[in-house]
């Protein structure tokens, strides 16, 4: 409910065209980050959008620094946006993206987390569950363009996708690492996992909380190509071409039959994975741990 009035909200008053300034209006050319001009840009403060109709596709540019941690309001920021790609008959594929140099999306906020209300963290629960939804059964074709490193809600972002290209640099690790923070992905995470990499291979890397360097992410069938650095965003646009040559209705059609149950075992224990996610996430050691976590992330700076 909450979630919902704060869609609501929050498409009136974010989602404008990127173009800013008074009289500003869709369609027209702005800044893009990064410098050049973008026709028909449109998004929020934190996500980008950059739509290309003609070619039936849009860039989404997760931009919410310093990581891309999916907080409350980036979580709903993106869902928003997703919601009007997936609402424009002009539009039959999304890749998506970050605008933070090196990283994807470093997963979930854990100040979202951490100190908290059980009202809040049920809340928070409520938008992760819906993003993973949503895009997990997109009709839109999804191709991750991974430009950087993506632990836990950040790779399962990834995953949701239905091809993931990563740039080959040994620094963007992905993987869910939940157990390195003294945390457990729970169980849509890991069928996430297990649907694309077998159980086996998940089993270890979700207790061992691996995060794997690109060629062996590649070689666990973790993502589905490896390629330069610079040629990240060209690999995804010339992958897309292969999708979009699928007749629409077959390609949507077996997309459903093949991730409904995953997403319908989540539909079903909605609120209950809520009420866990409460419960686990106030306790007091987790929280401890947490803390300790986030502190080890300020101390690596010093
Ligand atoms: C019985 C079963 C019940 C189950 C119930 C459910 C249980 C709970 C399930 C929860 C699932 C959780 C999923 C997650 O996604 S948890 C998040 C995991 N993410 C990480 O581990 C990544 C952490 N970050 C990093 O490793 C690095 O920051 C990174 C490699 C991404 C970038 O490194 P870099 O050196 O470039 O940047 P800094 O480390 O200096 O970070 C810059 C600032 O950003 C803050 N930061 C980083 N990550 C996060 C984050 N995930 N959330 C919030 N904030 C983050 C970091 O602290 C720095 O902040 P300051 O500038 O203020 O110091």
């Amino acid at each position: 409910m909450a979630l919902a009035v704060g869609m609501r909200v929050l498409t009136r008053s974010l989602l404008r065209p990127w173009v800013r300034g008074p009289g500003a209006t869709p369609g027209r050319t702005g800044p893009v980050a990064g410098g050049g001009d973008c026709v028909r840009c449109f998004g929020s403060p934190r996500v980008l959008v950059e739509p290309d109709p003609a070619a039936g596709f849009a860039v989404m540019k997760m931009r919410n620094p310093p990581v891309n941690s999916l907080s409350l309001e980036f979580l709903t920021e993106m869902l928003i946006s997703l919601e009007k790609l997936e609402s424009d008959k002009a539009f039959h594929a999304i890749i998506i993206t970050s605008d933070c140099p090196g990283i994807f999306s470093a997963g979930l906020d854990l100040k979202e987390m951490c100190g908290r209300d059980p009202t809040h963290y049920a809340e928070y629960w409520k938008a992760v569950q819906e993003l993973w939804l949503r895009f997990y059964l997109s009709h839109l074709v999804v191709i991750s363009a991974i430009n950087g490193v993506s632990p836990a809600g950040g790779c399962l972002l990834a995953l949701s996708s239905d091809y993931r290209v990563l740039a080959d640099n040994p620094k963007y690790a992905i993987g869910l690492n939940e157990t390195l923070l003294g945390i457990v992905a729970p169980f849509w995470f890991k069928d996430t996992l297990v649907n694309t990499v077998g159980h086996r291979v998940a089993e270890r890397a979700l207790q061992l909380g691996l995060l794997f360097p690109p060629a062996e992410a590649l070689r666990v069938g973790m993502v589905d190509q490896v390629v330069p650095e610079d040629q990240v965003q060209s690999a995804a646009r010339s992958v897309l071409a292969q999708w979009l040559a699928i007749p629409g209705h077959a390609r949507q059609l077996t997309k459903t039959l093949m991730r409904k149950p995953t997403a319908d075992r989540l539909l079903k224990e909605r609120d209950a994975d809520i009420q866990n996610f409460v419960r686990f996430i106030s306790r007091d050691a987790i929280q401890k741990a947490l803390r300790t976590y986030l502190e080890k992330l300020k101390q690596k700076k010093s």
